[in-house]
This record gives structure tokens, C-alpha cells and sequence, in this order.
């Protein structure tokens, strides 16, 4: 089976089960994950033995202190970094062993990404940017969803606009209707408000959270900030490169209690 055939008869995602019971399909999934930086003394073992369900159709948010491993364990589930031992798969697909072709196909076709620094093209407008995953991957805009993802996020009326012409909280629109136009099996988004002022920040928030309520999206958010985890269905926590627990609708109180609590 070539490798291309391997990534699309493994899309089925499996279920996870509590007790037997099963609950969220999967989009993404670590078992016993480890990452290691370095060698010798200056190794740094940023992740050590992450075994972790993304649920489909959720938002899941990622916290934990400084240094803890966030967007270690965002950029081994995004298959932007190898795992040093452990298994990660997302939508059913392995990623271990597969190769950097491999990967960037899959990244292309099946991931979505939001950074804090909008990461726009500056040469492209708005629209161009929005489509260029499309444009990549060789593929035609869908044009019902385009112009209904255009239009939930407001902007409609800056299609020809380039980024220099918008604000932030426009430029992060653009760049999560641009995650949003391929239909990811997972948006992950690193810090996405952390450029924004509270308002456009909140709006931010806002329309990740319909996208989930509305389209079924996933989205996996890395943020140091227990508002924007508030958005969040549940949210996993992170020490030292390890689990340390997790909230299911959490509240701003509940997130800043269970950090304080971690030393964050
Ligand atoms: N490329 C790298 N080379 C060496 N060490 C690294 C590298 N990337 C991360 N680390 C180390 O791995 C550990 C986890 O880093 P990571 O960036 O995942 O943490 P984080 O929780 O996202 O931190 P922050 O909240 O400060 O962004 C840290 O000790 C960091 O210094």
C-alpha cells in the first residue's frame, strides 16, 4: 500500500471509552509520548510519557507554566515535530515513521494553523491568503464555504484589503478563516489572541468557538491566559512534561485555581 493510500484508509477516527462506554470520537491521540531536546547533559526532556484523547468536535485548550511543554506537545500532534519515543496519530493516521513528504501533505491537507503572530502573507490580500492552503494543495475553493466563512468572521467588506490595511484583530480573522477553509481534521492555535487587545481577542474567541458549536470543528488553543481557556470545552494541564489534569467546562476561577495550584 503506498503511503498516500496508508493516510487515507486510517481516516476513520476511533472512539475513546470511559468504562467501556464510548464518548467524543477521536481526532488526535498520544500515547506515552516523549520528546527530548538535546543529548547528554544538555538534554531537556520537554515531554515525558503524554498519553492524551483530543475529542473530536471540541475545544480543547492547553495550559500548564512556562517551560511545562505546550507547544512542544502542540507541534508533535501538528506533526511540526518528531516524537523521541511514544505514539502520536491524528485522525486515525500514525505519524510516527511517516516521512517529511509525508507529513507536509498531511499537515496541508488536514491541519489548520492560528499563531499568535498572524503569519500572513504581506504581498497576498486578504482573500489570497485565506485560499492559498487551497491554492497549495491544488484544490478548488469551495465557494459556499468560503463566502459563509468570509462572512461569519465579518469580512466580507476587506477581501482586497492586504494585511498592512487591517487591524490585528481583522489580520486574525483572516488568518483563522484561512485555517478554517480546508475543514481540518484540527485547528491548533498557539497563543491566538496573545497580539490582541481584550475586545478583538474575545471577538477571537468568539467565532473559535462557533466554528466548534457550528461547523464541528476541533481545535486544540495553547494560551497562558484562564479567559481564553474559558472558551474552551475542556482543558488539559500540563507540569514538567506531564499530565497534571484536566478541567471540563472550565470557568476562568476554576483554570486560575487549578494554575495556582500547579505553581504557574
Ligand atoms: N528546540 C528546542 N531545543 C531545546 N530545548 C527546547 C526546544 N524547544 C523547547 N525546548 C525546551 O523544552 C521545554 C518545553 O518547552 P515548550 O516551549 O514546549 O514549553 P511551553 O510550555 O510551551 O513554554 P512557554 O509557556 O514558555 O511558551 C522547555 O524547557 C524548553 O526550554
Amino acid at each position: 500500500m503506498s503511503s498516500e493510500q496508508r493516510l487515507d484508509a486510517a481516516r476513520p477516527a476511533p472512539s475513546s471509552t470511559v468504562a467501556g462506554v464510548p464518548t467524543a470520537r477521536v481526532a488526535a491521540r498520544t500515547v506515552d509520548l516523549a520528546k527530548v531536546y538535546g543529548r547528554g547533559e544538555a538534554a531537556v526532556r520537554a515531554l515525558d510519557g503524554v498519553t492524551l484523547d483530543i475529542h473530536a468536535g471540541r475545544f480543547t485548550a492547553v495550559m500548564g507554566p512556562s517551560g511545562s511543554g505546550k507547544s512542544t506537545l502542540m507541534h508533535c500532534l501538528a506533526g511540526l515535530d518528531d516524537a523521541t519515543s511514544g505514539q502520536v496519530s491524528l485522525g486515525g493516521t500514525e505519524l510516527t515513521g511517516l516521512s517529511d513528504r509525508e507529513l507536509t501533505k498531511l499537515r496541508r491537507d488536514r491541519v489548520g494553523f492560528v499563531f499568535q503572530a498572524f503569519n500572513l502573507l504581506p504581498q497576498l490580500t486578504a482573500q489570497e491568503n485565506i485560499t492559498l492552503p487551497l491554492e497549495l494543495a491544488g484544490r478548488q475553493p469551495d465557494s459556499g464555504w468560503l463566502a459563509e466563512i468570509v462572512t461569519v468572521l465579518g469580512l466580507a467588506q476587506r477581501l482586497r484589503h492586504r494585511p498592512a490595511e487591517l487591524s490585528g484583530g481583522q489580520q486574525q480573522r483572516v488568518a483563522v478563516a484561512r485555517a478554517l477553509v480546508t475543514r481540518p481534521d484540527v485547528v491548533f492555535a498557539d497563543e491566538p489572541t496573545g497580539n490582541l487587545d481584550s475586545r478583538s481577542g474575545n471577538e477571537l474567541l468568539g467565532f473559535l468557538r462557533s466554528s466548534v458549536q457550528d461547523y464541528g470543528q476541533t481545535i486544540v488553543m495553547v494560551t497562558h491566559d484562564p479567559v481564553a481557556a474559558s472558551y474552551a470545552d475542556r482543558v488539559v494541564l500540563l507540569a514538567d512534561g506531564q499530565l497534571a489534569g484536566e478541567i471540563y467546562r472550565p470557568t476562568p476561577d476554576s483554570v486560575l485555581d487549578a494554575l495556582k495550584r500547579l505553581g504557574a
